[in-house]
């Protein structure tokens, strides 16, 4: 909860207070001052003049400096993982993982960052042309609740890996565990204002795509917000990479190992409360093992542990906050009202223990009897909601599946390997798996197609969204004038 609409968009110096309410217990645990125009202007200063010592500093030094910060968040990673719980409210178990994700991004980046070159190219007469790849500047990082630090590590890696400096603004649901980054780089030598970090919501986030110094927005978040963004950044000529949101399709044909596709469906949807971009949540089941599937997902979805995220063996928290809470709940109700049957799950849930009586829990849901017109199958939830739906042939789902305006990710369960690449082939998402199902290896590019945005996170290729590319042009004779 907030004081002011995260949607006010009032462009002009102002300073909201937000009340820092924790997911586990519904209760407010800190109050904090957003930054208004000025220190959004004072961060960017402050991140420019850091910029002036980084760029110059070789490959070599910045991977050193990365290997030291990636080596602090294994070493806290436990205490991060307790921060990252009680900011958002996912299991501890589970942010351990994001945590491991983000110290392996900032490894792979400090991998990279010593071999990033351009190319030498020989022209007629001895003359020749060279390519350097130089970086952007300031970049801005705007970040969802969801993945609070791993978010700020994914863009934060590539970019200080290729020279740039970052401000970044968590969300104000999750404001903590950023914070934590930006002491740990400090720590592991960057230059004092390097990596900022400003607190607030859609104003200053506004203010910050609108800076005259800032030279690239990356975002992460939802569609409506990705294209405030991406106008924004539009007048000053800014380029921006957009992660936003999705619908995916998981497809599980009937000649599937039924035990794997059934732990990939709840691996699709029941991770962070189910409040993941890429879930897969058009559960697409061949119609010859629907009864088989359906009875063995509700079963597992049914043992879900749900509590104290805090505890070592709960698998399912609080969901972010009460008016999510409620909306995800009311996509339930009009899921049943347009005929879709609930399963299992989807009331809301008072956890045992008296403590957490105030927080934001509910039960994970499966939806059987759902149709491809019906809203819980049409948009994003965002909550632990899984829709299942039948179809009969491979034409048919593919059809079916790429009717969205989403295209984040998908998946496909199938013994049969000829189908399983002809099938992706088709899929129109950023993101495919084969027999597994949101794992995030930070190797390999993540980002979508279609309206989930443009431009990757991860992987060699970010380099490119993170770094320009200058060409020098070389003569070795005399010039030849046409005057
Ligand atoms: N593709 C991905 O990698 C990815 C990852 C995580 C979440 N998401 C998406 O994020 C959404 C949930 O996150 P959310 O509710 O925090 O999204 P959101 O769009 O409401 O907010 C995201 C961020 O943008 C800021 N913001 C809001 N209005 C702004 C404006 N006008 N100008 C600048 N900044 C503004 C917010 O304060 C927050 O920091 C879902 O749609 C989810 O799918 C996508
Ligand atoms: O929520 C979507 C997946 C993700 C995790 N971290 C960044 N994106």
């Amino acid at each position: 909860m907030q004081s002011l609409s995260e949607t006010d968009g009032l462009i002009m110096f102002i300073l909201e207070i937000y009340l820092l309410f924790i997911p586990i217990l519904g209760r407010v645990i800190a109050t904090f001052l957003c930054s208004g125009e000025k220190e959004v202007d004072l961060a960017v200063q402050s991140a420019k003049a850091a910029f002036k010592i980084w760029r110059k500093k070789s490959g070599m030094e910045r991977s050193r400096i990365l290997l030291e910060a990636a080596r602090i968040i294994r070493e806290r990673k436990d205490e991060i993982a307790t921060v990252e719980t009680i900011n958002n409210g996912k299991s501890v178990f589970e942010a351990r993982l994001d945590i491991d994700t983000s110290w392996q991004c900032l490894e792979y980046y400090a991998g990279l960052a010593a071999s990033m070159g351009g190319e030498h190219v020989q022209l007629p007469g001895g003359s020749f042309g060279y390519t350097r790849r130089e970086p952007l500047g300031v970049c801005v990082g705007i970040g969802a609740w969801n993945y609070p630090f791993q978010i700020a590590s994914w863009k934060s890696a590539p970019a200080l890996a290729c020279g740039n400096a970052m401000v970044f603004k968590p969300s104000p649901f999750t404001p903590v565990s950023t914070l934590l980054l930006a002491e740990i780089y400090t720590e592991a030598g960057v230059p004092p204002g390097l990596f900022n970090v400003v607190q607030g919501g859609a104003a200053t986030g506004q203010f910050l795509c609108q800076h005259r110094d800032v030279a690239k927005v990356s975002f992460t978040g939802s569609v409506p917000t990705g294209k405030k963004i991406m106008e924004l950044a539009s007048k000053g000529v800014k380029p921006v990479t957009l992660e936003l949101g999705g619908k995916s399709p998981l497809i599980i044909f009937s000649d599937c190992d039924i035990e794997n596709a059934v732990r990939g469906a709840m691996m699709a949807n029941f991770l962070t409360q189910g409040e993941v971009c890429c879930n897969g949540t058009r559960v697409f089941v061949q119609r010859e093992i629907l009864d088989k599937f359906t009875e063995e997902v509700v079963k597992q979805t049914k043992k879900i542990k749900i509590g104290d995220p805090l505890e070592e063996d709960t698998r399912m928290g609080p969901l972010i906050n009460r008016s999510h809470l409620q909306h995800v709940l009311g996509f339930i109700e009009q899921a049943k009202n347009e005929g879709a049957k609930v399963l299992c799950g989807g009331d809301l849930c008072v956890p045992e223990d008296p403590k957490l009586k105030d927080g934001y829990y509910m039960t994970p849901c499966v939806l059987g009897n759902c149709k491809d017109g019906m809203t819980c199958v049409k948009e994003e939830i965002f909550g632990p909601v899984m829709s299942i739906l039948s179809f009969d042939t491979e034409a048919e789902v593919l059809e079916r599946a790429n009717d969205t305006n989403f295209g984040l990710a998908a998946g496909v369960f199938t013994r049969d390997i000829q189908r399983a690449h002809r099938v992706v082939a088709e899929l129109q998402a950023g993101v495919c798996y084969i027999n597994n199902y949101n794992v995030s290896p930070v190797e390999l590019p993540f980002g979508g197609y279609k309206m989930s945005g443009f431009g990757r996170e991860n992987g060699r290729v970010t380099i490119e969204y993170y770094s320009q590319l200058k060409t020098i042009c070389v003569e070795m004779g005399d010039v030849e004038s046409v005057f």
